[in-house]
């Protein structure tokens, strides 16, 4: 019996695309959504378990634990996707920001990791974790600053839960880019940021699930950082 992936985050975009992914490659998902939104109903009718998580609170976290541990015995592997992208704005207290960025993406992947760390190490296959970070842990941002600071929080995780659960369980990260627009943005930004990479253009969803599925088939790489971002750094 295949154990199943989890994947945080999955009503929409990258979360929902790798969830179904994986269905149609036959491998179990167990799938957290925030918003009941009818991709939910799809994933779900698609046979996916999904669950209500709110990650804000850790009472939050600690109650989607206890569900997800009601549910298997085994994980093939985690998704860390669930995210927020606040900027720093003036109708906003950056402390706020900052305790909300930190809680969605670096105390929900820890707490969920040492939690259920005998989860994915309960398999007689080596399995995985993958953190979605961003490329702005190189760089910075000066518009997500709590963003970008809990991205490198998460990239770090990277490196310590690669050396605590080595060789069982392979530990990396994703650091995309630009990979898809929001509703809403202006054809002004939508053009600004093309440019911000050489291969100038937003490669969509599944540029991320062919990331995801290079590192959990790769028996070779652990600690590391996969940057999906068409070149950026050099232009
Ligand atoms: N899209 C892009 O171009 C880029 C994406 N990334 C990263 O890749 C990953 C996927 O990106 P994308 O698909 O755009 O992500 P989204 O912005 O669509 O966010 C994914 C999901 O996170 C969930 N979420 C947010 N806050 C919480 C919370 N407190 N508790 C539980 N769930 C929560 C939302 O759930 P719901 O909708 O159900 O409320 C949302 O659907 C993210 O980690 C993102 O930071 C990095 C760089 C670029
Ligand atoms: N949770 C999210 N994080 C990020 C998003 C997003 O839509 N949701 N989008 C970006 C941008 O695409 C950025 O990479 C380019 O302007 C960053 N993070």
């Amino acid at each position: 019996m295949t154990s199943p992936i989890l994947v945080t985050g999955a009503s929409q975009r990258i979360g929902l695309a790798f969830a179904m992914h994986c269905l149609e490659q036959g491998t179990p998902v167990i799938a957290t959504y925030r918003t009941r939104r009818p991709a939910v109903d799809n994933l779900q009718e698609a046979g996916a378990r999904c669950f209500y998580a709110d990650f804000a609170t850790n009472a939050g976290i600690d109650a989607f634990i206890s569900t997800l541990r009601e549910e298997t015995a085994s994980l093939r592997a985690i998704i860390h996707n669930a995210s927020d992208w606040l900027p720093e704005s003036p109708d906003s207290d950056p402390a706020e920001v900052m305790a909300a960025m930190m809680q969605i993406h670096c105390t929900t992947p820890y707490r969920i990791n040492l939690a259920c760390r005998d989860l994915l190490e309960n398999s007689d296959s080596v399995t995985d974790i993958v953190h979605m970070t961003d490329y702005v842990v190189e760089k910075g941002s000066a518009k997500h600053i709590a963003y970008a600071a809990s991205k490198a929080a998460l990239e770090n995780l990277t490196l310590s839960f690669a050396r605590l659960l080595a060789p069982q369980v392979k530990v990396n990260s994703v650091a995309p880019s630009l990979i898809m627009f929001n509703e809403g943005d202006s054809e002004a930004y939508r053009e600004k940021t093309l440019k911000k990479s050489l291969l100038g253009i937003a490669p969509g969803e599944t540029a991320a699930v062919q990331a995801l599925q290079f590192l959990l088939d790769n028996p070779y790489v652990t600690g590391r950082s996969i940057g999906l971002d068409g070149g950026r750094p050099l232009v």
